[in-house]
């Protein structure tokens, strides 16, 4: 971890390179528990019931389609709303009786795009670091911009940056504090590849060095290379939570895609995902791929650019959301 004198790491890693959980026995990193959120008196259900933990130095990926609850659940932990019901803490704090702690502890990048545009980037990264009462913070500041490729923007005000360059500094302002719990709702939502690498290889080596931390995206396979473990959500309930192999090693395994024209067989319909000329239908075996050729023979459609590969996230995620698998 990039210790500061005050914090210690939460992990650490052994000579044999192993990860140790240096505050095993101690606090979940996150803890949500029979979390219920409810808007417009009630008549919308946006978390139901929703309780998981998040162990010190996990890669968390929470994940589901729009209107999940995902962003609910990520303003009732950063005390920005309140939950209908339940408790959610960071590190053992609780996010309404112990606010000041637990917000002290998390670092979080919104997915919003919102800044005092007067400010220059250091101001505004010096000004973040003030509210969480850290002094002489430059050199952590200096880091920040270096490994964010921000340290030719220090002098330039806030507005003229671009949105990519915006939201390098939202990730640099959620930082500033060293915060051993980071959370990340969506941020990589319309970005370049470029500031995708960097993000993402720099929060994999804070993960690295003990820092815990909780992505929200829709980018499945970032999630899939990122996260250890991945909880989705559906209508406000959890109905997915394993490590990212388990889920993977649970899908069907082989995934067929190919272009046509021509309308599918009945028997293959209800399992195709299309998406224009292009269909994708998952097998289970080397049969059901020969089945699936084979009717598609019979009934003379034409196929273009077959390929065949393993399943992905995606497909997990699919499955799962349309309540194929359990
Ligand atoms: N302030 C609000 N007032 C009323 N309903 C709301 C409010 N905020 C969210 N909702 C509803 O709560 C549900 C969950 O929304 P939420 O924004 O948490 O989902 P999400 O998973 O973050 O979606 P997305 O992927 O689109 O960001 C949705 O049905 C949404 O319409």
């Amino acid at each position: 971890m990039l210790a500061s004198p005050q914090q210690q790491p939460v992990v650490s890693r052994a000579s044999t390179g192993a990860p140790v959980d240096a505050s095993a026995g101690g606090p979940p990193a996150l803890r949500f528990s029979h979390v219920s959120k409810t808007y417009r008196a009630g008549q919308v259900k946006a978390l139901d019931d929703v309780s998981f933990d998040i162990r010190p130095g996990e890669f968390f990926g929470l994940l589901g389609p729009n209107g999940a609850g995902k962003t609910s659940l990520i303003s009732i932990l950063a005390g920005l709303s309140r939950a209908s019901g339940g408790q959610v803490s960071v590190l053992g704090h609780d996010v309404v009786d112990d606010y000041a702690n637990a917000r002290k502890k998390l670092g979080i990048v919104p997915q919003e795009l919102v800044f005092d545009p007067f400010f220059s980037v250091r101001e505004t990264l010096r000004i973040q670091s003030g509210y969480f009462g850290v002094r002489n913070n430059d050199d952590w500041i200096d880091e920040l911009l270096l490994n964010l490729g921000l340290a030719d923007k220090a002098h330039a005000n806030m507005r003229q940056l671009s949105g990519g360059m915006k939201r390098r500094v939202l990730v640099a302002q959620a930082l500033v504090h060293r915060p051993p719990v980071i959370v990340l709702d969506e941020p990589t939502a319309g970005v370049d590849v470029e500031l995708r690498q960097t993000l993402w290889q720099f929060i994999a080596r804070l993960n690295r060095e003990g820092h815990t931390v909780l992505l929200t995206t829709h980018y499945l396979e970032e999630a899939e290379a990122l996260c250890h473990r991945i909880a989705m959500l559906k209508q406000g309930r959890v109905v997915a939570l394993d490590r990212t192999s388990e889920l993977l090693a649970g899908t069907a395994s082989t995934m067929l895609q190919f272009k046509t024209d021509a309308a599918l067989p009945l028997s293959l319909v209800e399992n195709a995902r299309v998406t224009g000329r292009v269909v994708q239908l998952t097998a289970h075996d080397a049969l059901e791929v020969e089945r699936i050729l084979a009717t598609l023979r019979e009934a003379a459609v034409p196929i273009e650019d077959l390929e065949i590969g393993r399943a992905n996230l995606e497909d997990v995620f699919i499955e799962i959301m349309q309540g194929s698998r359990a």
